[in-house]
């Protein structure tokens, strides 16, 4: 019988047909500022009436003080070993990706049915729980786009060529095949498995790094599963300017702020394309999901009895203990009656 944990004695939370859990995780290294980001994520993530826990999977490098503030906004924090990929003499687009291989260690959360993994560089704005409930076998996540000068060391950047468009330049036989599909790796739908976590760390040892780093090699080891989803569940900034007949603001769900000078905690509006009005308004929704107090784990559970269907936000930490406790993550079920 699932224990009654509601604080109203009211709710049972009865187990769920088939026992599934699910979360949504996100990766912490360092002791700098994206901290803020993953705080900003875990509020986001609350207002958007998610029912399901934050997990910060942290390098041993976060100090103690960042992981009591993640703690006190309701994350679960997991501290990961660093993954490093074979020594080489790659020049990373940017040099601190080398650290974005212990990513990674996620696969090792079979705690977890099927995650979500968001970099603490996104936003989520609406629930994007439903994500959860989507075919089992497939990695899902967003395609990129190859316009940015990040991506100068490509050929398709130097004809032209973007999976955003196709049509637009087409990709010349002479160059061989065209790229298979490529995803953005800030966020993606996937399941923890030991064998998939093994063999990823095996095939990592004999797979030279690339300039997008785990990125790059995400999409080669995935690509025979990868299924591509709206942008609306992951929008690469840079779409905006580059693609922007790809996006419809008002419908994204889910930002990220990738492109160069993007990231709200360090906004200064000085980087190429931070004057756009639509980057200013997304960088200030994030700002004010950041300060809302409202939205601090403390006074989610302090707020006492919430109107029903939203119980589980409020019992979400309490359920996110329980799951972390290796007791399975239990939902509401329909009464009988
Ligand atoms: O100093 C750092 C750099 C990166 N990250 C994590 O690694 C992810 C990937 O890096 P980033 O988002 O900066 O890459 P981008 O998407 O901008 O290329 C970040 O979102 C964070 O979750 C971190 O925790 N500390
Ligand atoms: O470590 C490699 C990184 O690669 C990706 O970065 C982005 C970013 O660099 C943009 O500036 C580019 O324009 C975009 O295409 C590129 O994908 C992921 O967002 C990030 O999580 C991480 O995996
Ligand atoms: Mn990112």
């Amino acid at each position: 019988m699932a224990p009654d944990i509601s604080t109203n004695g009211t709710t049972t939370l009865t187990k769920r047909a088939s026992i599934s859990s699910c979360a949504y995780v996100t990766f912490l290294a360092g002791n700098g500022d994206y901290v803020k980001g993953v705080v900003g994520l875990a509020k986001g993530l609350r207002k958007a009436n998610s029912k399901y826990p934050l997990v910060v999977a942290i390098l041993p490098d976060v100090p103690e003080d960042h992981r009591k503030i993640l703690l006190e906004q309701g994350c679960i924090v997991k501290e990961i070993e660093p993954v490093y990929p074979p020594q080489n003499q790659t020049q990373f687009a940017m040099a601190y990706y080398v650290i974005n291989y212990s990513k990674l260690r996620i696969w090792e959360f079979v705690e977890y049915s099927k995650m979500i993994y968001l970099d603490g560089d996104i936003q989520v704005f609406e629930n994007i729980d439903h994500l959860f409930d989507m075919q089992d076998g497939y990695f899902y996540a967003v395609k990129d786009c190859f316009c940015e000068k990040t991506w100068s060391h490509t050929p398709q950047y130097k004809i032209g060529y973007c999976q955003q468009c196709p049509n637009k330049v087409q990709w010349p036989e002479e160059l061989g095949p065209k790229p298979p599909l490529y995803f953005n790796a800030g966020m993606f739908v996937y399941e923890p498995s030991l064998s998939v976590y093994d063999d990823l760390l095996k095939t990592l040892k004999i797979t030279p790094p690339t300039p997008f780093a785990e990125q790059d090699f995400l999409n080669m080891y995935f690509r025979d599963i990868y299924r591509p989803i709206p942008p609306i569940y992951n929008l690469v900034l840079a779409m905006l300017w580059r693609h922007p007949e790809n996006i419809e603001l008002e419908k994204v769900k889910v930002v990220h702020y990738c492109a160069a000078g993007s990231k709200p905690w360090r906004y200064t509006g000085e980087e190429e394309n931070m004057q756009r009005e639509d980057i200013k308004m997304v960088v200030k929704k994030w700002w004010d999901i950041y300060n809302d107090e409202s939205l601090d784990y403390k006074n989610v559970v302090a707020r006492g009895p919430v109107e029903p269907g939203s119980e589980e936000v409020r019992l979400q930490p309490f359920l996110a203990a329980l799951s972390e406790a290796g007791v399975v993550h239990y939902m509401n079920a329909p009464s009988a009656a």
